[in-house]
């Protein structure tokens, strides 16, 4: 999957491209990233890539000349999908969006710095906006390289074990199960720490229905909104909602 990334800070990206997963993907093929500097596409002898907000006001806003050249540009290279503009007041980035993403060819990520962008260039360009979650950070590269991320790990082949993907967290709508590896018992401040006796008991079907119950639990003493977006979808199991009352019952 190709991602074109509009960016005055390109540097940045060497933290998705040069490690882990990521890396991988990228040497592979997997994923193919082309990042586009504004500042490469400046008329002027100070490569400006901002200016003053009309109607006054505190910091800057990117100029939409540059970022549209760049764009123009991204575009001459092959138009690959949809535009969107890294922004708080964008959809929310659910396992659901990043699942939708990562059938796509391409995908096209616009970074903003400084107060924002031009209005004139988002209106004209950009399809949708995503947001990462109810906060502001610094330029939209982070928020961008956590949506790149997220998709890459659903691209074929990315993942080591397939199954990786399908039964990660949020995979099934619920949170993961606890995970434990060596040491099987634990020195914590002198107390041994063992590990749940069934992970060891070498019982596949016992193992996997002792994690399930534990993603349900999870989910429903720390995102209970999941447990219900997950019943209103139809992907609990008589088993599952039978579990949900024991420890409901279990608790009261
Ligand atoms: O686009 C915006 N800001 C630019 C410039 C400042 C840094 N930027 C940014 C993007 C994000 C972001 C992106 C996706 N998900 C969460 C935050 N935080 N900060 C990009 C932006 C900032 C902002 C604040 C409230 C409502 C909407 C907003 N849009």
């Amino acid at each position: 999957m190709r991602f074109d990334v509009l960016t005055i800070f390109p540097e940045m990206f060497s933290a998705l491209t040069g490690s882990g997963i990521t890396r991988r993907a990228a040497e592979t093929g997997a994923l193919q990233l082309k990042l586009w500097n504004p500042r490469d596409f400046t008329q002027d002898a100070y490569r400006r890539v901002d200016d003053r907000p009309f109607g006054g006001g505190p910091g800057m806003v990117m100029l939409a000349a540059p970022l549209q050249a760049a764009l123009d540009a991204a575009m001459a290279d092959g138009k690959r999908g949809p535009v969107l503009l890294m922004s708080p007041a964008g959809g929310p980035l659910t396992h659901r969006k990043v699942m939708q993403l990562s059938q796509l060819e391409g995908l096209t990520l616009i970074c903003g710095r400084y107060e924002g962008i031009d209005e004139r260039f988002i209106a004209r360009n950009v399809d949708e906006e995503v947001s990462i979650g109810d906060f502001v950070v610094s330029g939209g590269e982070l928020p961008a390289m956590m949506l790149m991320d997220a998709v890459a790990r659903q691209l074929p082949g990315v993942l080591n074990t397939e199954g990786s993907a399908t039964e990660e967290s949020f995979a099934d709508g619920l949170l993961d199960c606890p995970q434990f590896t060596r040491p099987e018992v634990l020195d914590v401040d002198g107390v041994g720490e063992g590990v749940p006796a069934v992970l060891m008991s070498g019982n596949h079907a016992e193992i996997a229905k002792w994690r399930r119950e534990q993603q349900l639990i999870r989910t429903l003493s720390r995102r209970p909104d999941l447990i219900e977006s997950a019943r209103a979808a139809g992907t609990l199991s008589a088993r599952d909602e039978a579990t949900l009352r024991r420890y409901i019952s279990d608790a009261l």
